[in-house]
C-alpha cells in the first residue's frame, strides 16, 4: 500500500474532500472513480474531489469533481483548503488558485482561517444559466411549501429560497426535484435561508452533484448576494450552516469575500482498486 496514489482528507466548516495532488503526475478520473472515491462506505467519502493541477499564471489550478463526478466551477470551502494546503508549503500569507470560474485571490488570515476573493457575482439569466429570460431576483419556480427564489452564479449556478422555517422542509425530497429543475439545464445548487437579522443567515443547502451538504461556500456567497438584492440583508454578514459559520462581504467593488476555517482531517494513500487506470 505505501507505493498507493498519496490523498488528504479536508473538511471546510464540514464541506469534506478528498484532495489529490496532480501537479507532477497528471490524474485523470472518471464518473466511475469518482463516484467510488466519494462512496462514504466502499471509498473514502466526500462532497467533492479536487485535483490540484499545475498552473502557468496563478500558484495552482484546483479541479472541482463532485460526489456524482460531475465537474464544477467552483467550489469556495474547497478554495480555502487548498490555499492553506498550497501557503504551508510555502509560508506564503498570500496567493492566487486558479479555477474553471477564474482565478480567486487568497489571504491566510490566521491559524486555519481563510479568506477567499469569490470574484464578482453574475446577475444575468444567461450566466447562471437558466432555461430562458427571466428576472433572475424572482424565478418563476415553486414546489411544495417553497416559492420565488433569487438566482445568481458565483462561478456555478445558485437558487436561494428565503424561508421562514427548516422543520416541515423535506430537503431530501425537494432539492434533488428543485436541483434538476426545467429552468436550470445545467441543474443548480439550492439554497434554503431563514433571515435571522441583517447580518445573520441561517443557511442549508442542496448541492448540485453531492446532496444536501454541511456548508456550501460558494452558496453562502450566493445567499448573501441574493438577500441584499431583495433588502432582507446588509452587505457583510455571517452566514450559520450546518456546519460551521462563513462570513460574507460583497463589497462596493462587487467582489464577494469569504471567510471562514479549514481543517486536515487525515492523510494516506489509495488502495490499488480506487487508483486510476
Ligand atoms: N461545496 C462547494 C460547491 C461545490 C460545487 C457545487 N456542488 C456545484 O456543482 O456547483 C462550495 O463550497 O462552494
Amino acid at each position: 500500500m505505501d507505493n498507493g496514489l498519496p490523498f488528504l482528507k479536508m473538511h471546510g466548516a464540514g464541506n469534506d474532500f478528498v484532495v489529490l495532488d496532480a501537479r507532477t503526475d497528471p490524474i485523470a478520473l472518471t464518473t466511475a472513480q469518482s463516484t467510488l472515491l466519494a462512496d462514504r462506505r466502499r471509498g473514502i467519502g466526500c462532497d467533492q474531489i479536487i485535483l490540484i493541477e499545475p498552473s502557468a499564471s496563478a500558484d495552482a489550478f484546483m479541479r472541482i469533481l463532485n460526489a456524482d463526478g460531475s465537474e464544477a466551477g467552483a467550489c469556495g470551502n474547497a478554495t480555502r483548503c487548498v490555499a492553506a494546503l498550497l501557503a504551508a508549503e510555502t509560508g506564503a500569507r498570500a496567493l492566487t488558485i486558479e479555477t474553471n470560474a477564474g482565478h480567486l485571490a487568497a489571504i491566510i488570515k490566521g491559524p486555519n482561517l481563510v479568506e477567499i476573493d469569490m470574484g464578482e457575482p453574475r446577475l444575468d439569466w444567461q450566466d447562471i444559466p437558466l432555461l430562458e429570460a427571466m428576472d433572475t431576483l424572482h424565478l418563476r419556480l415553486a414546489l411544495g411549501p417553497v416559492e420565488d427564489p433569487a438566482a445568481c452564479s458565483m462561478g456555478n449556478p445558485h437558487a436561494t429560497f428565503f424561508v421562514d422555517d427548516f422543520r416541515h422542509l423535506a430537503l431530501d425530497t425537494i432539492g434533488p426535484r428543485l436541483e434538476s429543475a426545467r429552468i436550470f439545464p445545467e441543474r443548480a445548487n439550492i439554497g434554503f435561508a431563514r433571515i435571522e437579522a441583517k447580518d445573520r443567515i441561517r443557511l442549508r443547502v442542496w448541492e448540485r452533484g453531492a446532496g444536501l451538504t454541511l456548508a456550501c461556500g460558494s452558496g453562502a456567497c450566493a445567499a448573501l448576494v441574493n438577500a441584499n438584492r431583495r433588502g432582507l440583508a446588509d452587505r457583510r454578514a455571517e452566514i450559520e450552516m450546518d456546519g460551521g459559520i462563513l462570513t460574507i462581504t460583497w463589497r462596493e467593488d462587487n467582489h464577494v469575500l469569504m471567510e471562514g476555517p479549514v481543517a486536515l482531517t487525515c492523510q494516506g494513500t489509495l488502495a490499488p482498486e480506487l487508483l486510476p487506470a
